[in-house]
């Protein structure tokens, strides 16, 4: 475990005679030495974590920084060793895989003693065999580190032959998001590899992205394709340039099936162009929840889309990928552990349930749904305008949702990101920006508040849950229109046909909070007339001034006096909200009852509110119950 340096020095120490030596047992001592300034390293790949005593030992080393480095290291060790609460994380389930006990140190720092089985299934043939891949796994499945680890490991190899700075690695995905988490997650394993990091994204500051590029000037670089060709393009660093694009030796695509949509990425055809310029020997890693995902399109979108209405099968899709991001046909292998390309986690990690409703409905049984059950929520609409329109209502009825979506600025997108992740009854509600690979820590609900328009789109979605050995919610709030144009195509892609099971409802509740949806939706259309009016306002004032018009003052008072009529009664259906909110909801004798008594702050946010999936586990129980029972009397 332990390694001495040769060149340290023993000091003595003295020896008072009270401490204790002077007993018959120590006849024959001579004398004390300590070893003070010593490194301990550590080779083996059994290590003491735990994130609680770590956190603990931490803030003692933090009281040693004047301390030689050496000491520090002992320190840590030895800190690590007195704590208490450690817990042994044995990582002998990853040494089949020819991983650097650099990483291996990480990951049981991770805590992560086990691969997953796409990692198991990879991490070997891509480090040993050098083979390229296609891997396909489901959702959450730890995908990021089944290319990550072999990616590490190769550089770690590499750089120690040649010792050069160059860029060695390529790293897409479609958003910029993922490519930030993605580089996180490769950094956490890196840690003591010599391996550095970097990401270029769009909606970010170039001129600070080609600072890093030059200051850092990155072995894998992790990318959304636009960002990164427009830097290549304008050639400000020479770590960045066709030249040495070409020459990389490993190329990741994530998220595959999204990133070779036809016409998303223009980019990235221009930037696979320049790859297959010299390809020869580099190892390219492609991997997706939904790599070999085949589905029709619902029939709207057949019409519209006529591109896509060729349904390719499991191995056209495949081949397709070999032949677009160059790889490897003859060092090649196919890894799918998706069931038939649905890579949605098991049913004992993700419960997926559905709410029939009236389109008008559907603000009722999600604020339902959210005043009900504690957890962090994540709400899928298919358009920004709903999205916008969900935000608001829920913001009317003080639920503080978090927007997420394209056209918000990059920095807000990621600053709402952080602020969901931080709390734990957090309610993030977003567009299809945020359903593929976005990791965020314990998602206990999805909402689909609108149905997806394809099945890959709701497995990425319900994705956000039930990650890493956790279990989740999906739960889709379904409209007829949906049901007939949407739902049909995607439960025979994902489920064979069969129906979900119904979210268990309580009508006497629902029917206590219709009168505060039915105010927040009026609240809501009266905010957005108001808006409205004032902007139209605005424009037509700037614009007669530019025009030097002269602006009719009659008609002009009328519309103030209107405007202040409407902001009045806005004003005054606010208050009426405010005043509802603070009501306990009603003194039902419902399932719920025990959590309504105290009003609305407490009731909400109770203790021991029962678990969304608990709810739904136990309403199948009883009906199978109810059906077995029924099967005997018969
Ligand atoms: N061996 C492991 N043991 C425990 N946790 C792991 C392990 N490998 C990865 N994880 C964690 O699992 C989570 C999901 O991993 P990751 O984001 O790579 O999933 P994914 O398969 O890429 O999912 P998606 O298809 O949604 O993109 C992450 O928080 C990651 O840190």
């Amino acid at each position: 475990m332990s390694n001495v340096h040769k060149s340290i020095q023993w000091k003595s120490v003295a020896i008072e005679s009270n401490d204790g030596f002077t007993d018959k047992d120590f006849d024959g001592l001579v004398a004390f030495e300590e070893l003070s300034d010593y490194c301990i390293q550590k080779s083996d790949i059994s290590v003491k974590t735990d994130p609680k005593t770590k956190k603990k030992c931490k803030s003692k080393k933090s009281n040693t920084n004047q301390k030689s480095e050496n000491e520090i290291q002992v320190s840590e060790a030895m800190d690590n060793s007195d704590c208490d609460e450690t817990r042994e994380v044995s990582m002998h389930l990853w040494q089949n895989l020819c991983i650097a006990s650099p990483i291996l140190r990480s990951l049981s720092e991770l805590s992560f003693s086990r691969p997953t089985p796409i990692q198991s299934k990879s991490i070997r043939v891509a480090i040993e065999d050098k083979l390229d891949i296609l891997g396909a796994a489901q959702t959450g499945s730890g995908k990021t580190l089944a290319f990550g680890i072999p990616l590490v490991t190769h550089i770690m190899n590499d750089k120690s032959e040649d010792g050069v700075c160059k860029l060695r690695a390529l790293v897409l995905t479609p958003t910029r998001e993922l490519a930030i988490q993605v580089k996180k997650h490769l950094e956490a394993i890196t840690k003591y590899c010599g391996v550095s990091v970097g990401v270029i994204v769009g909606g970010m500051s170039v001129q600070k992205q080609e600072r890093i590029l030059k200051k850092v000037r990155p072995d894998i670089m992790v990318a959304t394709p636009g960002r990164l060709w427009e830097l290549i393009e304008q050639q400000s660093s020479d770590h960045l340039t066709r030249e040495s694009v070409t020459r990389i030796k490993y190329l990741v695509i994530d998220e595959a099936d999204r990133m070779a949509e036809r016409g998303h990425f223009k980019d990235l055809v221009q930037l696979m162009d320049l790859l297959r310029v010299k390809s020869t020997g580099r190892q390219t890693f492609v991997f997706s929840a939904t790599l070999t995902l085949t589905y029709s399109l619902p029939n709207r979108l057949k019409m519209k889309n006529k591109n896509k209405a060729n349904k390719l099968n499991g191995k056209q899709k495949l081949a397709k990928f070999v032949e677009f991001f160059g790889m490897r046909s003859d060092a090649m292998e196919v890894i799918d552990l998706t069931e038939q390309g649905v890579g949605i986690p098991e049913s004992k990690q993700l419960t997926e349930c559905k709410i029939n409703c009236m389109a008008e409905e559907k603000d009722l049984y999600l604020y339902y749904f959210l005043s009900l059950f504690k957890g962090r929520t994540l709400v899928f609409c298919n358009s920004k305008d709903c999205l916008r329109r969900v935000v608001n209502v829920l913001k009317i009825l003080d639920l503080k949702p978090l927007p997420l979506h394209s056209s918000m600025p990059q920095k807000r997108r990621l600053a709402n990101l952080e602020k969901f992740e931080a709390n734990s009854e957090s309610l993030l509600i977003a567009s299809d920006v945020a359903a593929r690979g976005l990791d965020i820590t314990h998602v206990d609900h999805v909402v689909h508040y609108q149905i997806p328009r394809t099945a890959e789109i709701y497995v990425h979605r319900s994705g956000r849950t039930a990650r890493a050995f956790n279990t989740g919610l999906s739960l889709m709030l379904c409209e007829p229109k949906e049901e007939a144009n949407y739902y049909k195509e995607l439960s025979k892609t994902i489920h064979k046909g069969n129906r979900l099971q119904d979210f268990p409802i309580d009508k006497s509740v629902l029917k206590a909070l219709k009168q505060r949806i039915d105010l927040a939706q009026k609240c809501d259309q009266l905010d957005h007339k108001i808006r409205k009016e004032r902007s139209r306002e605005d424009w037509f004032r700037v614009n007669a001034k530019k025009c030097e018009i002269l602006s009719d003052t009659e008609s002009e008072s009328d519309d103030a006096e209107e405007s202040s009529k409407e902001v009045r009664r806005f004003k005054a259906m606010k208050k009426q909200l405010q005043f509802l909110l603070k009501q306990p909801v009603s003194q039902t004798k419902s399932l719920y009852a025990h959590l309504l008594k105290s009003g609305s702050t407490n009731w909400m946010h109770s203790k021991g509110t029962k678990r969304a999936i608990d709810v739904v586990k136990d309403n199948k129980s009883k009906r199978v119950k109810v059906k077995k029972l029924k099967s005997q009397e018969q």
